[in-house]
């Protein structure tokens, strides 16, 4: 396994391969990770794992000094899984080496909503990189994580909208044992907010039941859930939404495919989630 600094050690070494599956993380890494890169060297000859804590995507006074950095670790994790080609690890000089990106990509005013109400930009700095990577990597294939729903949505109708030649693979959210949502974030909880985090996964399981049960009053539904988690002392709630799993637009009663998102605030850690209904 090579790890690669430069865009043009990378290019260089993709013009030897054929197939590429490519994994676009930001380090840290743990089994949701994993599953990706499992997906990924399943999926393609080659596989790439990008790991860049990417600063456009993160706003004023968000968690970006301090978002875990831990690329020896990463690095031997995914040497023990085996089957990944390179780790490519670009500093931010090389990924922007103008300081500022000149031209940026900017999704549709869906991305504005959910997390990007509450993270202006988030998605605008999601999709910039997100193509830089693309342009460099080149891939045939990039594995998502369903976890960031929003995120893949923005992705898959980036590709699909600017006719990007890579086929967006998705991937299942990995959980812990008591249902929390594996993400990097975790590690910033203490042992209590770690007991109290899987409240959130309960919930969604909670409201997809009672939409499986016919349930179709999707705001009361986020009332119980936001009232139930303020008694318990989560003050900071984004949002609790059900949505069109296909449009991400409001949901309607007679809509199949259903997602239930969260985001709420644990402490000064910001943890998100969701749920698919098929009805
Ligand atoms: N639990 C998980 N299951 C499946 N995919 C995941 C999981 N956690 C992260 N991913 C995916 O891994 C990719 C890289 O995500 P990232 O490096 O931001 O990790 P993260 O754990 O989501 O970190 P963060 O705490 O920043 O949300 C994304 O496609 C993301 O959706
Ligand atoms: C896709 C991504 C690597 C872009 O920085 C990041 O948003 C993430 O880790 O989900
Ligand atoms: N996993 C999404 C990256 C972010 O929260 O910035």
């Amino acid at each position: 396994m090579k790890i690669i600094h430069t865009i043009a050690e990378l290019r260089a070494w993709r013009k030897t391969v054929g197939t590429v599956a490519f994994v676009p993380t930001m380090g840290s890494l743990h089994a949701g990770h994993m599953s990706l890169i499992h997906a990924a060297k399943a999926s393609a000859e080659h596989t790439v794992v990008s790991i860049f804590v990417n600063r456009l995507q993160f706003g004023q006074g968000e968690d970006f000094d301090r978002y875990p950095r831990t690329l020896e670790n990463d690095a031997a994790l995914i040497a023990e899984q085996g089957g990944v080609d390179v780790i490519f690890a670009p500093d931010e000089k090389e990924l922007y080496p103008n300081v500022i990106q000149q031209y940026q990509v900017t999704p549709p005013a869906i991305a504005e909503e959910l997390c990007g109400a509450f993270r202006p930009g988030h998605f605008r700095g999601v999709a910039t990189v997100v193509t830089k990577l693309f342009n460099i990597v080149e891939p045939d294939i990039a594995c998502f994580g369903r976890k960031d729903y929003q995120q893949l949505f923005v992705i898959q109708s980036m590709v699909s909208d600017l006719n990007m030649n890579i086929q967006i693979l998705p991937v299942d959210t990995g959980r812990a044992d008591d249902g929390l949502a594996l993400s990097s974030r975790n590690a910033f909880l203490t042992a209590d907010q770690r007991i109290e985090a899987p409240r959130l996964y309960h919930h969604l399981s909670r409201m997809k039941a009672a939409i499986e049960a016919g349930e179709r009053d999707y705001s009361k539904l986020a009332i119980q859930t936001v009232t139930d988690l303020r008694v318990r002392g989560w003050i900071d709630i984004d949002y609790v939404d059900t949505r069109n799993a296909e449009t991400l637009k409001p949901a309607a009663s007679t809509d199949k495919n259903l997602v239930i998102l969260i985001a709420a605030r644990i402490g000064t850690t910001r943890l998100i989630d969701n749920i698919e209904v098929h009805l």
